[in-house]
């Protein structure tokens, strides 16, 4: 069985080009292939297959919003095996490997996800690296609330990116002192983010960046989050005032540049290529 192994500011994925959407993807399956002692190791799997497939299959009981079933779909899983709305650093490699594989070949596209069609632009895409501009859609926000640390509360605000987000801005946080967050599990309300939520802890905005670090929903803290910048970026945005602008994001596995405009948000930033191999079937075929 194929696979290719990507990442986008080492928020990393195995690929599974499945272009007629006949892979069975349970989540014991995904949770072992993630797994980095076990299996190869991820923050979560693309599966590579055409939107019109996964409706045939059942795996989508319709074309989302803005795709046709010609389109290239992402079907993302997080590493604990669940299915997530959106991904951004999961469409850069996507679009990525699409165009790096010639499975596409035009420069601008659109990415089908759970979340709707995400038009990309590849700004260029060689075999090992690649910069991808993603339309993420609507940030919609959704008020307040908080994370807790060790009994500590984070005061934050609540914002869809397609997918949950607790996006805490703190005035108090210095990039040396936000290193030194435990991540491991920070609290969060339930009653509040009833599907769980992705949380991101970051400085306000100076010389036009932030620095943030995340706790991802399905995955734990990952070196980046796509959809978690672009929450990010609209946060530390209201933080000073402000409801558009552009905003460089910098995570632990790297940068990228967040532009929202309307309420709407594009993400621009890199993807690699590591690996392409093949998965043994035998043992593939021995988890349920
Ligand atoms: N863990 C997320 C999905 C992956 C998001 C992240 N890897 C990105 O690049 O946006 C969730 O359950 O909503």
């Amino acid at each position: 069985m194929e696979f290719s192994k990507g990442h986008g500011t080492e928020n990393d994925f195995v690929i599974l080009p499945d272009p007629d959407a006949r892979l069975t993807l349970t989540s014991d399956r995904i949770a072992a292939l993630c797994d980095r002692r076990r299996g190869l190791g991820a923050d979560g799997v693309l599966r590579v297959a055409r939107t019109g497939a996964l409706v045939d299959s059942g795996l989508l009981d319709a074309l989302p919003d803005g795709t046709n079933a010609d389109d290239w779909f992402m079907d993302y899983r997080n590493a604990d095996g669940s299915i997530a709305e959106m991904c951004g650093n999961g469409v850069r490699v996507f679009a990525h490997y699409l165009t790096a594989e010639g499975l596409e070949s035009r420069e601008n596209f659109v990415v089908g996800s759970r979340a709707g069609g995400k038009p990309v632009q590849v700004h260029s895409t060689g075999p090992v690296a690649g910069e991808v501009t993603v339309e993420m859609g609507r940030v919609a926000q959704l008020g307040e609330s908080s994370a807790t640390i060790d009994g500590r509360v984070y005061p934050g605000i609540g914002i869809d990116v397609g997918n949950p987000h607790l996006a805490c801005v703190d005035p108090n946080l210095t990039g040396a002192s936000l290193v030194a967050l435990d991540l491991t599990a920070p609290g969060y309300d339930p009653g509040f983010f009833p599907q769980g939520v992705n949380i991101e802890f970051l400085t306000p905005i100076e010389s036009g960046a932030v620095d943030m670090r995340v706790h991802e929903r399905g995955v734990g803290e990952t070196r980046s989050c796509g959809t978690g910048t672009v929450a990010a970026a609209a946060a530390a945005l209201r933080h000073d005032g402000a409801d558009a602008g552009v905003v460089r994001v910098r995570i632990p596995g790297g940068a990228v540049e967040v532009r929202i405009e309307d309420e709407h948000a594009w993400l621009r930033g890199p993807s690699v290529l590591v690996a392409h191999g093949a998965i043994s079937d035998e043992w593939w075929s021995a988890l349920a």
